[in-house]
């Protein structure tokens, strides 16, 4: 069903992702509602790339479909396509280009007029003026992020895809990022992202998908899910200094096992 306010940014419907007999995700359902960041976590290995590939049309579903912004996108895969937004890795941009020359080569393969102005506002808003004219190669990894974020955004999506959008940055970075990520929420666009980051998802999802074996094992919001879970004896099992976390909920609910 549609969310009240407008068409909901994403549904995902029973899907299913194999790799030959491998069945890496199974039946796996929600929605990103908008003005909503949604977090997919599991252990490695759960399924979470798969299904944020398959939302990216970068493999083929075998079970299940997937809108965007009201858009199937096995029916209409291009109007899909355009109103989402990918964060890339930073392998996916060519070391030995500027920052700015990135800004205007991805402003037109989305077809985004940026004008003189309009791109030293975004370097500004940045804060990359200065480095303007620095080879991405030669930026630290949070400045390779704020870039790329700015890259998965530039078309103004209605569906923002993030894979581990923080991983490897300093606190100030990561807080930067978290702001930014949330003034795209505020907008009422929709994000779904992935994270290993317990904190992450408390500080900054509105609601989060636990999954695990390519299943969903839950979904709420972060609160809901540490006081329906805190008084499990598993739960306090695995807590620690006397507070139970979301951590301890997933950790109850994925097991203490680490992944081979
Ligand atoms: N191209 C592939 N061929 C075969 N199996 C694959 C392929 N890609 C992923 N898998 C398997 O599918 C399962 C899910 O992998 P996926 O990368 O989606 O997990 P993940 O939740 O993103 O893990 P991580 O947190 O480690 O990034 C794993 O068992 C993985 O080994």
């Amino acid at each position: 069903m549609d969310h009240p306010f407008g068409p909901l940014m994403l549904h995902v419907e029973g899907l299913g992702v194999r790799y030959g007999n491998f069945q890496a995700v199974k039946d796996v359902s929600f929605e990103v509602h908008p003005g909503e960041i949604f977090g997919l976590l599991g252990p490695n290995g759960a399924g979470k790339t798969s299904t944020l590939s398959a939302i990216e049309g970068l493999l083929k579903p075998s079970e299940g479909s997937i809108r965007v912004a009201g858009y199937d996108l096995k029916v209409k895969p291009r109007h899909a396509k355009a109103a989402m937004g990918v964060q890339l890795q930073a392998t996916s941009f060519q070391s030995d280009l500027t920052v700015e020359e990135i800004i205007k080569l991805f402003g037109g393969i989305y077809g985004v007029h940026l004008s003189k102005g309009k791109i030293e506002s975004i370097l500004d808003d940045i804060k990359l003026a200065e480095a303007s004219t620095k080879k991405f190669g030669q930026l630290s990894g949070g400045q390779q992020q704020r870039v790329s974020l700015v890259i998965a955004t530039i078309h103004n999506p209605r569906l923002v895809l993030l894979d581990e959008p923080t991983t490897g940055l300093d606190p100030q970075s990561r807080r930067q990022l978290w702001e930014r990520i949330e003034a795209i929420r505020d907008k009422g666009h929709g994000i779904l992202l992935t994270t290993h980051s317990m904190e992450e998802a408390e500080s900054v999802c509105d609601r989060i998908g636990i999954i695990d074996h390519g299943k969903v094992l839950t979904i709420d919001t972060p609160q809901a899910l540490i006081d329906r879970h805190k008084e499990e004896p598993e739960v306090i099992a695995v807590s620690r200094r006397g507070r139970v976390t979301l951590e301890d909920v997933f950790i109850a609910l994925t097991g203490k096992t680490v992944r081979a």
